[in-house]
Parts: C-alpha cells; structure tokens; sequence
C-alpha cells in the first residue's frame, strides 16, 4: 500500500514547483511533531487554498487500559504469580490430605470460628497446614466438591507451571477444562452414592460418615437430580462423561469389536497399506501396533482414522476422480478444548499486529515533521505534501542534482531523518548561508558544474517497534491454494500446534542509519573529481543510503560510454579509499549508472526487524524466506517454491551459515509441520545440529538411522538416491492423479478426490540442505553429483528443493550440470573473481564486505542484499520453541533404499542364517499364501513394526521370493505356492 501510494506520488507535478523548505536551527533531537490532520493535508495539496487554521481536536476522557494492566506483562509480577500458584498447590496437598485425617475433628473449630478468638482456634486446629488449611479444606472439600476438589490442585499447579516456566506442550485449558469436569463430575456421582446410602434399607450412619466423600455441593446437586429423576441420574451423568469424553478426546468414530475369523478382515491394497504405515505421513500414518505413541500431552489425537477408515470405503471399480465421501469424516476441525487463550489468541495477535502495521504505517505520516525539526522549516501541512512526494527528488539549485535516499534515523544523518521521503538540496546539507534558488527538473540537468546533493528515502515497511513484535506472523488464513478449507485437513495430527512468535527473537529496537552527511558528502566529491580527472562529467547524481552499501547513481553527460566508467572501476575505489565498490552500469531498467560504497559503519538487519514486516508477515508464497533488507532498504523476500533451487556460495566467515539459519528460520515461521519437511546434510557436522530438537516435527530421514542430521559422507548417498525414489513416486502418484504440480495433487487430495487406498497421500514441501558441497564432491564425486543434478532437474513439480551451500565455489565442486540447474544462486563475499564468477556467471562477489552482505542472482538480475542476522541463541530458543511441542512419532520417513549400497542385507545364500530374521520362514508363509508382497501384509499379519517388516521384506527379495521394490504397486511374489516354499527354505543355509 504505502509502495503505491510512493509511486504514485512520486510523480507528483506539484512537487517540482514547491517552494524549497528552508532549514531553521532547530535541534536535532527535536522530537517529531504530530501528524498533520487529514484536511490540513489537503489544505497544502492545493496551494491556492485559504489556510485553515488546524481545528483542535476534542479530547475524549480515555482509560488508559493499557497502562493500567501493563504490570500483568511485567516478567518479575509474573514470576511471582507463578511461584504463587506452585506454592499454593503444594499448600493445598497438605491441606487437602491431611483433611482426611483431621476433617472430622477440625470440622467444629472451624464452624466455631464466629464465637472462637482465631489464635485459640487456631490452637485446637488439627489441620497440617493450621487454621487456614482446615479453613480451605472444610470449605472446598466437605462444603464444595468432596474428594473431588482435590483436582483443583493439578490446575493451580499448571498455572504456576505455565507462568513460570512458559512451556509449550502444555495446555493449562486442557488441564482446566479436564479438571473442572472430573471435579464437577465425580462430586454428583458420589453425591448420589452417598444419598443411596442413606436409603431406608441402608446403613443409617453410613451415608453421614461418607458425606465428605460428594461434599456439600455435590450432594445437593445429586439430591435436586434425584428428586427430578430419581435413577436417571446415573444415565444423565453416563451420558455427560460420553459427551466429555467425545468432545474433549476429539473422538469422530466408534468401532464395534470384530468377532469374525482373521481372514475375514478387509485388507488395504498393499501399495495403499504400505505407504499407510509410513508414520510420518499424516495422510495415510495409522501407528504402527509395536511403536510406542506419540507424547500426546493431556489429549488424544483422534485424527488417525481419518484417512485408513475411509480408504477402505472404496472399492476397486469406483473411479478415483469421484468426490470422496465420508461416512464418519470429522467435521470438528480443532479439539473443543482448544482453549481461545491459546488456540485463537495468536491469531488476534496476528490481526493486532495488522493493525500495528498500519498504526506503523500512519506514524510513518508523522516522520516528516522530524525533517523540519532537523532543520528545514517546513509546516506540518507542506510536510505531509513532501511526505506525498515519495521518492521524488526536489530540483536542486546549481544543476546536477544528488539526491540521497537514506535510512530511518534522523540523528547521524540529520537530514534525512525520517522513513519517508525528504528531499533536500546540498546546500541543506553544504552551505547553510547560501540561499538557494526555487529549481526544477530542467535546471537540473542544464547545469552540470557543481553536482547538487538530495536526499531521499523510500518509504518505510511496518516498523517492528511499532507493535507487530507480538503477532503470530504466520499467515492466519494460511494460503488458501495451499490449504483450502475443505474437508481432510492435514494440520490437524497436530492441531494444537502452535506458530512461532517474534517474542522468540532478539529486539535491537529500530535501526539507525550510520552514514553522516559528511561521509556522503566526500564520497560524493570524490566520485565527481575522479570521474573529471578522466574527462567524464555527470549531469546528475544520487545517494540510496543502505545497510551495508550507500548508491550512488549517476547519470553521465550526454555522449559518455558506460563501458568507460565501468574500467574506472578500480581507480574510483583507490580515490574512495574503501573496499567493496561496485559499478553498475547501467541499473537494469534504469538509464543512470549506479556506484555502490561501503558505509563506514554498516547497520545490521536483524531478523526480527524482517519478519515483523507485512511484506513477511502476510506473504501468500508457498515458502517464502526472507532474506533481509535491499541497497534501497526495501525487505527482500522470495519463494522457494518458485526459484525452485539455490546454490550459495561464499569464502568462510562471510555468513553462509547465517544465511542457512535466516532461510530455515523464515521457513519454520511461516509453515506447519505437515506442510514442510527438512533432509539436513551438514558435513561439518556442528552448524546444523541444532535443529536436532525438531526432528519430530520438521526433518525427514532415512529408515533405520538415528540421527535426522546427516553427518556422514557415505550416507548422503543413501539419502539423496532415497529423495530420487520418492521423486520417482510423487511423479507417479501426480500422473495417476491428473495433476501437473504439488500444489494440484494436494489441493485435489485435501478435496477428497483421490483415494488414499490406492497410495494417495498428502505430500509435504520437503527441502534439502547441504551445508557443505566441497567436501561431498571430494569424497563421493558422482555419486552425489548425479542424484543432485538429478533432484535439481526434475524436483521442482513434486515440492522438493534444493539449498546447496559451498565454502569454495570452484568449477570442480559447482560442475556446469550443477550450475546449469540452479538458476537461482546467491554468493556472500568470495575470495577472487574467478569464484564470483562461477557462482553467478558475473563479478562483483568479490567485492563484497563480508557479514552477510550477498549478490543474488535470479536469470540476468542481480540484486544486492544485506542478509538479516540470526545469532544461534535465536535459532536455539526456535527450535526448543518447536521442539517443546507436540510432534509426530517419529521423523518423516523417506523411501528405503536397497541395493548396493542400500540397507539390504546381500545375497541370501551368503548370508550368515544368524543375520536372518527370527521370523524369516514364517513371513515368507504368509507372502506365498496371500500372494501378496506387501510390507503392511506383514505387519499385520504377524504384528512387527513398519521397519522389522521392512527388512523382512528386503530379506524375502534377496531371497527370491519376491520381486524388487515397484514404487505404488506390490511386489511381484515370486514362488507360486507352499510347496515350492518348503522347497526353496530347505535349500537355505541352516
Ligand atoms: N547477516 C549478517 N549480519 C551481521 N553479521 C553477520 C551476518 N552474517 C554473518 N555475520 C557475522 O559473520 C560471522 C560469520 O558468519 P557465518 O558463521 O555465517 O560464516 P560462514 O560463511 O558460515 O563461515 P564458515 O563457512 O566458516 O562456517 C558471524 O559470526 C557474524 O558475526
């Protein structure tokens, strides 16, 4: 929005005729005036206008509720509430324990408290915990809930847990919500036992001695029932522990026990069964009946199935391309628990950060003010026109313009002091005394002898200060092509899962600019003389002050060849004095010719400051990451999903791994773990290692390994065939689905329009990171090189992309079949330009000034960006923030691969008998007899886990019994019938 409104703006005929404010001597750090009112605004728009004077605003008596409740957010008044609440479960224990012991007796003082001095009273108390306790405990126990208020104590204790610890994974309204029912619950149920007990035919005495048992509530409740519907009672309060129970536990589908013969039971197609019991795979992950569940915190997930119960609604014949119906499909998208504290106030954050944003956006209307402040006298009226002016530069008095585009802060720069564009004239900046001369364009570019300096600035994003810091910046709606609302939804394993915040990263406040005037100044000099000496005057020239680089754009004198300034590279450097000048030349779609500079002090971008933007924040791409901040402050953010690989390259300690972090991080804020899954290679072994803690929710393996973190040379190979083999099988699954791309195929599963029975499932993003090419290109040469160029070729339709990082960007690592198929590549600084030209086919690499300061280059664009920073306390406290959560069993599980290399176990009849599975015969028993060579068959059937049936599997192919892997399909049984079984085990080594 604020864009547009630049561009239009910046074109603005009024803006060239506007009389040139004149600075007065106003301090610097004068603070920013208001923002003019919207008809003063337009008052200055149109000059001929009579002025009004500003009619005073009415003031309206607020509350300030903010400030008043402010305390709740301060951490040490937390602390102490949580420490309260700890302590005061741990106090209710005793008390509440130690009433079944002393109740009875305490039971007298604490009714005689109206006529009993409370020290006396407090004297005669046999309670633990004294007076206070019996109190509590007479009156929550035997006057409320009877033992059942004792689940009071696990809700003050989460509380205070919550508080003080701030743990994910526990949900104090799961605990409340649980809690209150039990407790409300159980007291009328024991309310009613005790009132049978008082009975006629019972024992007279019994239901009196027990009544602390219901406590008073619960027993007055179970008499008024009673009374209504004498043993009805127990059916109501039957049904109400149901209505719990289905609510609370999310239960969608209830299953009659089977009596029928074991053979009888209706089978999944094996491919559809096999891929079923990948556990990862939310689509179509029944748990496997040897693996431990899943951490499930205080609720049970209901959704599994979803998908296995309704695969087997299908039938041969039905045409795959027919809605899918379901009988017992949910309807109910999040549990019912899902406390709005928890499951709706971050995204109510996410709008409040919306509204920050424009808040952000309205203050950016104030800035202009701060520029009178500095020194130009400038009404708050004309300011706000200046404001509307955009980009556009004001003529400047002497000829050739130089305009500065400049960052937020006004103190180092004291002209430039505002998010929004201010133009100035040199002599704002040069010669205060020299009254200056209204201008315009023409002038401009007449004149040419005394080069003319301006300052703009491109209007500001959302200012993360200004209060976008605590919304949930992934998309709240989430991107409906990824995710329409309809039916199946593959969030909902997980839930309650819940978004990053912004809290989770560091706050280094607003940036400031740290180019003065005078830097400018002289390195404006120093261009202009060094291009005269070599006979090269320039009409004009402007200053776009950046993070790391400022630019200079210059537009030459008529008859100049570009060709000529840019062999002056090196000679405009020495006169700069400074590393890291770059020339453009020309600015692709631009007629000037651009020199970037080094700042003396550049600003850091931090990452937060990134994604508190809109541009970030309310992104609809697929993957988007967001790289940090352009030359033009603008924040650069692009879609994996549509580059659709990137190679990255850059000398050590010029921030790659920090660049990695920032790619991950963007990654992991924006998307749900079903949705994105990581194959993490890191050689060196220690850069990505911590995000070890999110294996469960975010990373994907090999079967059979431990670590999701590939460390080892030997098995990338492994992995990268295994990626090729689920390629393979997204390619088919896409083809037998009709669709051309990913986002197709699962919009077409999430609709129910294809049949999981037959191998469907939703599929997940999955995005490799290689940390370090060099060292795979030195160890396994081809072996990578082909799978990788493989992966790179074809990858892109089926959601799988590539992050390759290398420290030495050489022809031998970065070969041309690599190079040809990443046509998106970045290099942070590299050491010659030999390198900067093997990565981006162009120099200028080595040009850079390091920390994070990179070239990316999109087909014959290249853009220059200052990478955010992402410090490894930041990605820790993220991935325990993920970590901490509720994930998936197990790591999402790639195809296994066999073979030479892969997990098989060799030829049988080499094989030691003693390697051979203890249950080798009998699953070749029951492949022969089913005719059916399927993993899942042997899972069921003989209950073993998804890998032990795996192996199994690999061991009857070795054996030849059955045929190799077929993607989809079953493998082909190889022996017709037992008999030639029998025969062929005889015939295996004992
Ligand atoms: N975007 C950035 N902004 C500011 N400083 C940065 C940035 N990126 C990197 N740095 C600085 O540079 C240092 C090195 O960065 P990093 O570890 O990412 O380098 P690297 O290229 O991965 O090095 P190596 O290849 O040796 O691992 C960081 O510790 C940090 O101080």
């Amino acid at each position: 929005m604020a864009k547009n409104t630049y561009k239009q703006d910046a074109t603005h005929p009024s803006r060239a005729n506007e009389p040139r404010p004149t600075r007065a001597p106003q301090p610097r750090s004068a603070a920013p005036e208001p923002a003019a009112p919207r008809e003063n605004r337009r008052a200055s728009a149109e000059p001929k206008a009579a002025p009004k004077p500003p009619r005073k605003p009415l003031k309206l008596p607020s509350l300030n509720l903010g400030a008043m409740f402010g305390f709740l957010r301060d951490r040490r008044f937390q602390l102490f509430l949580g420490f309260f609440f700890l302590l005061a479960s741990l106090y209710l224990t005793f008390a509440f324990f130690s009433f079944l012991f002393t109740g009875h007796a305490d039971q007298s003082v604490v009714e005689g408290l109206d006529h009993t001095p409370v020290k006396e009273a407090g004297q005669q108390s046999g309670n633990w915990l004294g007076l206070v306790g019996a109190f509590l405990a007479q009156l929550l126990i035997y006057k409320g809930f009877g033992v059942a208020a004792f689940a009071l104590i696990p809700i003050v204790f989460f509380l205070g847990y919550k508080i003080v610890f701030r743990r994910a994974g526990v949900s104090v309204s799961y605990v409340l919500a649980l809690c209150l029912f039990i407790m409300g619950w159980l007291s009328v149920l024991l309310g009613y036992v005790v009132l049978t007990m008082q009975a006629p035919d019972a024992d007279p005495t019994l239901g009196y001695r027990l009544d602390f048992l219901s406590g008073g509530i619960g027993y007055e409740a179970a008499v008024w029932l009673d009374s209504l519907i004498g043993w009805g009672t127990v059916l109501l309060l039957a049904f109400l522990l149901i209505s719990f129970v289905v609510f609370f536990f999310n239960v969608t589908s209830v299953t009659l026990p089977r009596f029928g013969a074991e053979g009888e039971e209706p089978d999944l197609e094996p491919a559809a069964a096999e891929q079923s019991a990948r556990p990862a795979m939310a689509a179509t992950a029944p748990f496997e009946e040897d693996e431990p569940e899943p951490d499930m915190g205080f609720v049970v997930r209901d959704t599994r199935p979803v998908v296995v119960a309704p695969a087997a609604a299908f039938t041969e014949d039905e045409p795959e391309d027919e809605p899918y119906t379901m009988p017992d499909a949910p309807t109910v998208t999040t549990g019912p628990v899902a406390s709005p504290a928890f499951s709706v106030a971050p995204a109510t954050a996410a709008v409040v950060g919306a509204g920050a944003a424009t808040l952000a956006t309205a203050a950016g209307t104030a800035v202009p003010m701060s520029v009178a402040a500095a020194g130009a006298t400038v009404s708050a009226a004309s300011a706000a026109a200046s404001m509307a002016a955009g980009g556009a530069t004001a003529a400047a008095p002497k000829g050739p313009s130089f305009s500065i585009e400049a960052p937020a802060d006004p103190e180092p720069l004291a002209v430039a002091p505002s998010r929004v564009p201010t133009p100035l004239s040199l002599s704002d900046l040069v010669d205060d005394d020299t009254p200056l001369p209204i201008t315009n364009n023409e002038q401009r570019t007449t004149n040419i002898e005394a080069p003319a300096l301006q300052i703009t600035e491109k209007p500001g994003e959302l200012d993360p200060a200004a209060g976008a810091d605590m919304a949930r910046i992934a998309d709240d709606d989430e991107d409906m092509d990824t995710m329409p609302a309809v039916n199946y939804d593959p969030t909902l394993d997980l839930s309650r899962y819940q978004y990053p915040t912004l809290e989770l990263l560091n706050d280094y406040g607003v940036a400031k600019a740290q180019v003065t005037k005078e830097e400018l100044e002289a390195n404006k000099d120093r261009i202009v003389e060094t291009l005269g000496h070599y006979g090269i005057n320039i009409a004009s020239i402007k200053a776009t002050i950046g993070p790391t680089v400022t630019l200079y754009e210059i537009v030459p004198d008529a008859g100049v060849r570009i060709s000529k300034i840019k062999s002056l590279e090196d000679d405009i450097a020495l006169s700069l004095a400074a590393l890291g000048i770059r020339i453009i030349a020309p600015i692709p779609g631009k007629g000037t010719i651009g020199i970037e500079v080094p700042n003396t002090k550049k600003e850091m971008v931090s990452i937060r400051s990134v994604f508190a933007t809109e541009k970030f924040a309310h992104t609809e791409m697929d993957l988007p990451i967001a790289f940090g901040r352009t030359i033009t402050n603008e924040v650069f953010v692009v879609d994996l999903a549509k580059m659709p690989h990137l190679l990255m390259a850059g000398a050590t300690g010029q921030g790659k791994s920090v660049g990695l972090n920032v790619i991950l991080a963007s990654l992991l804020y924006k998307r749900h773990p079903a949705q994105l899954k990581f194959v993490l290679v890191d050689p060196k072994k220690v850069e990505l290692s911590i995000f070890n803690k999110i294996e469960r929710h975010f990373l994907a393996k090999l079967p059979d390994t431990d670590e999701a973190i590939i460390t080892d040379t030997k098995k990338v190979v492994n992995t990268l065939n295994s990626l090729c083999m689920e390629m393979d099988r997204r390619y088919d699954l896409l083809k037998d689905a009709g669709c051309r791309n990913l986002k197709e195929y699962n919009r077409k599963f999430i609709e129910r329009r294809l049949n999981p029975k037959k191998g469907h499932r939703f599929m997940p993003f999955i995005v490799l990171v290689i940390d370090e090419l060099a060292d795979l290109m030195m160890t396994a040469g081809k072996e990578v090189e082909t799978p990788i160029a493989r992966l790179a070729q074809l990858a892109r339709a089926i959601g799988i992309h590539l992050i390759v990082a290398t420290q030495r960007p050489s022809v031998n690592v970065i070969t041309g079949i690599i190079k040809a198929n990443f046509p998106c590549r970045i290099s942070f600084k590299v050491t010659s330009k030999i390198d900067s030209r093997t990565i981006l086919d162009a120099g200028g690499a080595d040009q850079l000034v390091g920390q994070g300061d990179m070239l990316i280059s999109q087909g014959s664009d290249i853009i220059r960006v200052q990478c955010a920073f992402i410090d490894t306390p930041e990605v820790d406290r993220l991935c325990d923030y993920i970590g901490e959560q509720q994930g998936y069993p197990d790591a999402y599980l790639l195809p296994e691969v066999v073979g030479e290399s892969g997990g098989g176990s060799g030829d049988m009849e080499d094989m030691d008998p003693s390697q051979r599975d203890a249950m080798f015969e009998e699953a070749a028993r029951v492949i022969v007899t089913h005719q059916q060579g399927s993993t899942s068959l042997l899972q069921r059937r003989l209950k073993l886990g998804y890998n032990r049936a795996g192996r199994l599997i690999d061991q009857l192919e070795h054996a030849g019994i059955v045929g190799p892997f077929e993607g989809s399909k079953a493998r082909e049984v190889l022996i017709p019938d037992e008999y030639s079984l029998e025969q062929l085990l005889n015939t295996l080594p004992k």
